[in-house]
């Protein structure tokens, strides 16, 4: 793959574990606890409610692609010291807070910022100047089973950019200790990573409409045709502002530029793609899993995204506002939607 770089991981040392911290262990944070744990490296976790409680009691167990795993982290509501590293894996919209909680201890810490959507990773460095900030990309899928469980649903890479201000050999070192757990590469510009992930992530909103997995979702002919209209309208829009997309997940500029250029039934290819590289086992997507549990979505962060980027350009995305607007509406009703009900809401003939 183009401007990426596998790099060799280290052996963790049995002298001095590192004390590496996840702020909001849900179900990516999870994962990396769990993985970071079976590596022998020494994990603490942040977390709340009914997550926190049952970490406390019984620890987090891992299950799914990447084998299982028992751990126990230390875990609390906020930090209680400075770890070596810390990531941070809350959605996007209780990231400032998290972090303003977890300030005092993150003081020259290095943070990756493991989150969806634009901007993220470099809001954080922006809220924490002493702090050194990696963006991370996850593309494998993750699910929240229950509180203290959760499963890998497709194992895939994560990516790891720089943000401007952070030192080369910061970067270098949480690159190679990510790596001791998990599969990382480096991108080298981060912002166009983040806008190919975004394109990826336009297989979220449906799921929560409809309340169907990701593969459920693409394998409908009209959910489909959806899907593809707004992902184009998507690269479209990106396109107009100037991104370069990064390769991330098999998707790159050229073949962006070419799904967007072919015509409507051929770019059908691509999301029958990220289906196949999300192989058999159902994933549900991070965001149906948030209103699975009542919450608010980070769908302003994706969808949304999409149309505040095109109204800065003096453009619309409506499929992608019509898409945004019906995430709201779960959130807020409860109810899913049928294919039928929504290709008539964003004016496809069924
Ligand atoms: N799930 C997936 O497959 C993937 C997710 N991502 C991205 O990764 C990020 C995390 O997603 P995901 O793991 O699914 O989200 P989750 O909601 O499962 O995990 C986030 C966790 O953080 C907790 N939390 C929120 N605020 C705080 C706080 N101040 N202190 C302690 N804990 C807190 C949440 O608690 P509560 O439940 O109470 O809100 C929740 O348990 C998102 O940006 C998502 O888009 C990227 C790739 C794949
Ligand atoms: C890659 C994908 C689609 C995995 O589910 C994701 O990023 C998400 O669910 O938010």
């Amino acid at each position: 793959m183009t401007g990426t770089a596998p790099v060799a991981a280290p052996v963790p040392d049995p002298e001095r574990p590192l004390r590496l911290t996840v702020i909001g262990a849900g179900a990516v944070g999870g994962v990396l606890t769990a993985l970071a744990d079976r590596a022998g490296h020494e994990v603490s976790v942040t977390a709340r409610g009914e997550q926190l409680t049952a970490l406390q009691a019984r620890g987090l167990h891992l299950s799914g692609s990447w084998g299982d795993h028992l751990a126990h982290p230390r875990a609390s509501a906020n930090l209680t010291e400075a770890p070596d590293l810390a990531v941070l894996t809350v959605k996007a919209q209780d990231a400032r807070s998290a972090l303003a909680a977890n300030a005092h201890h993150l003081d020259g810490v290095p943070l990756v910022v493991l989150q969806n959507g634009l901007g993220g990773a470099e809001a954080a460095a922006a809220q924490l100047p002493t702090t050194p900030v990696i963006g991370a990309l996850a593309l494998f899928a993750a699910s929240f089973v229950a509180p203290g469980e959760v499963a890998v649903t497709t194992p895939a890479t994560t990516y790891l950019g720089p943000v401007a201000g952070t030192a080369p050999e910061v970067f270098d070192d949480v690159l190679a200790t990510l790596g001791t757990f998990l599969d990382v590469q480096s991108t080298p510009n981060f912002a166009g990573a983040q806008w190919t992930k975004l394109i990826v992530n336009q297989v979220n909103a449906l799921p929560a409409i409809t309340g169907l997995s990701v593969q459920q979702t693409i394998a409908d002919p009209l959910l489909r045709r959806i899907l593809t209209a707004s992902m184009r309208e998507a690269v479209t829009i990106a396109r107009a502002s100037g991104v370069h997309f990064e390769p991330v997940y098999g998707l790159d500029d050229p073949v962006l530029t070419a799904f967007a250029a072919a015509s409507p039934t051929t770019a059908e290819a691509l999301p029958q793609s990220i289906a196949t590289r999300m192989g058999p086992v159902p994933n549900p997507g991070s965001t149906l899993q948030s209103l699975l549990r009542h919450h608010l979505t980070e769908i302003d962060h994706l969808n949304g995204a999409i149309v505040t980027t095109a109204h800065t350009l003096g453009l619309n995305a409506p499929l992608n506002a019509t898409l945004t607007a019906l995430v709201h509406q779960a959130e807020h009703t409860g109810a899913f939607l049928t294919p039928a009900q929504i290709a008539s809401a964003v004016g496809l003939s069924a």
